[in-house]
């Protein structure tokens, strides 16, 4: 019986794709690796561990509608969608993927049976969005927080707000940069997006 298979979808350096390609073999295989930028370092990854990759960027679509950025996006996703499809996934985990999924995209592979999942790197309904660590360092400065996290979640319409797989929490320190506070949530990441694809693939079964 054939392993199940997922495609990943990335934007850029790809630690969290890394630690997928590195774990897999016993519950899953990456069958595609999917970039909407040419640059990101994940390509490289993907293309060491022998993975196939595409590159699936929204200029073309915004020269085709240069003047109405909703089609473009809308006409990226559909084909976006056709593309996943085609694969045939299991499932499709997004690693680091910086594009907003519309309906265009999610409606046909809903209808397809096929999930999606997000790691991202904030608590439930906390830092929703792009920048989120920033964001929960600064409130953190402000005494508005004491904790962050990352969590695993199913991807619905609405951003960064589908279901919870995966929360992992972590505590926030005085006196730490930054880059600090970064580092160990992508360490943490790097756990947890293993361990919610594998949860995500369990719940499909
Ligand atoms: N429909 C959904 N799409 C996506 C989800 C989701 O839950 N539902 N998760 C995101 C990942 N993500 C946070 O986890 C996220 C990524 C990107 C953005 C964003 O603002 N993107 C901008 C472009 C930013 C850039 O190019 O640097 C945009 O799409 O216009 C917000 C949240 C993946 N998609
Ligand atoms: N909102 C989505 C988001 O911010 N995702 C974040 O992008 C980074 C990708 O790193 P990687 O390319 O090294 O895996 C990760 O920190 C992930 O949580």
């Amino acid at each position: 019986m054939s392993l199940p298979s997922i495609v990943v979808l990335i934007s850029g350096s790809g630690s969290n794709l890394q630690a997928l390609v590195d774990n897999q073999g016993s519950d899953y295989k990456i069958s595609h690796v999917i970039s909407n930028k040419k640059a990101a370092y994940g390509l490289e990854r993907a293309a060491k561990a022998s993975i196939p990759t595409s590159i699936h960027n929204i200029v073309p679509y915004k020269k085709r509608h240069p003047d109405d950025v909703s089609a473009a996006r809308a006409d990226f996703d559909k084909e976006l969608a056709q593309k996943i499809k085609e694969l045939k996934p299991d499932l499709v985990v997004c690693a680091g993927w910086m594009h907003i999924l519309s309906s265009e995209c999610l409606r046909p592979l809903r209808e397809a049976g096929i999930p999606l999942i997000n790691l991202h790197p904030a608590l439930p309904g906390a830092f929703d969005g792009a920048h989120a660590i920033d964001r929960a360092y600064d409130a953190f400065q402000k005494g508005e927080i004491t904790k962050t996290g990352c969590m695993i979640h199913w991807v619905i319409e609405e951003v960064d707000r589908g279901e919870p797989l995966l929360i992992k929490e972590i505590e926030m320190k005085k006196e730490e940069s930054l880059d600090d506070l970064e580092a160990r949530i992508h360490s943490v990441e790097h756990v947890a997006i293993v361990e919610g694809t594998k949860m995500a693939l369990a719940h499909r079964a």
